[in-house]
């Protein structure tokens, strides 16, 4: 689908990613795994267009236009607007009409769970239902990637647990949907994705990259020891960086 090559970002003296490569295919889950500060956000930010990297180039393959949906850690719904026009926006923002963008907004609610809620306000919703929302108004338009920024990061651990079983029976409703999960916990990594990407700490390169597809089980997988096996090797990949990075410092 894209790939980021030799990506740089800096900020005056500060440089935040540095000879960065990433490919993320068609229909793949990737999450990227990485200290504080190591520029995930950032290459997010880029690949929404919303950064112009310092250097690097950013390709799409052929016939796949720039079409995300993104889904930030806070569920950013506007307080005084009911959540179907919240979820209606980028509809509306592409000119649809209001009668059919809320006709989409409702189905899309309806399949994240929010059916009966088109009326209420933001704060009459959960943490969790506010997120649906959230990720209801990012698939509104049919995306052909999600980008996904700890989007359950402020959840409870039972309410993150299930919205995230509930974005695999989504991707598997829709097999094509790409997904890049910015994520600070190694579980949540090899529970959703397929590729676990390992950034360094700042300047953020990729340091490790895990295959979790090849080991998934469909049965049982967060209880067997493949996927506690994957988990640790992922925080050791996580502690090296960190220790390379001291041993640098030093
Ligand atoms: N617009 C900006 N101007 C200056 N510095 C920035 C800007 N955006 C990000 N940075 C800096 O880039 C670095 C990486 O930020 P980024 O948010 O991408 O990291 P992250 O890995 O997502 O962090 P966290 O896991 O804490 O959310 C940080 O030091 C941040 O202060």
């Amino acid at each position: 689908m894209l790939t980021l090559t030799d990506l740089g970002l800096r900020f005056g003296g500060l440089t935040v990613l540095q000879g960065l490569n990433l490919r993320l295919r068609a229909g793949e889950r990737v999450a990227l795994l990485g200290p504080s500060g190591c520029g995930k956000s950032s290459v997010l930010r880029v690949l929404a267009g919303l950064q112009a990297p310092s250097e690097g180039r950013l390709a799409f393959d052929a016939g796949y236009a720039p079409r995300w949906g993104s889904v930030f850690q806070q569920a950013t719904l506007m307080p005084w607007a009911r959540t179907v026009d919240n979820v209606a926006l980028p509809l509306r923002l592409q000119g649809l009409g209001a009668g059919a963008a809320r006709e989409r907004a409702a189905a899309q609610m309806a399949r994240v769970g929010l059916g009966g809620f088109e009326r209420a306000y933001a704060h009459e919703l959960s943490g969790g239902m506010q997120m649906r929302a959230a990720l209801a108004r990012a698939l509104v338009t049919e995306p052909e990637a999600l980008l996904l920024d700890e989007p359950f990061g402020a959840l409870d651990e039972i309410t993150r647990e299930r919205l995230g079983q509930e974005l695999l029976a989504r991707c598997a409703e829709q097999p094509s949907l790409a997904v890049l999960l910015v994520t600070h916990s190694v579980f949540e990594a090899v529970s959703l994705a397929d590729r676990i990407v390992v950034m360094s700490p700042r300047p953020g390169r990729v340091r490790a990259e895990i295959d979790v597809a090849s080991a998934r089980s469909a049965e049982g997988w967060a209880q067997s020891d493949a996927y506690f096996a994957l988990v640790r090797q992922a925080q050791e990949a996580l502690a090296a960086g960190m220790q390379t990075a001291q041993g640098a410092a030093a």
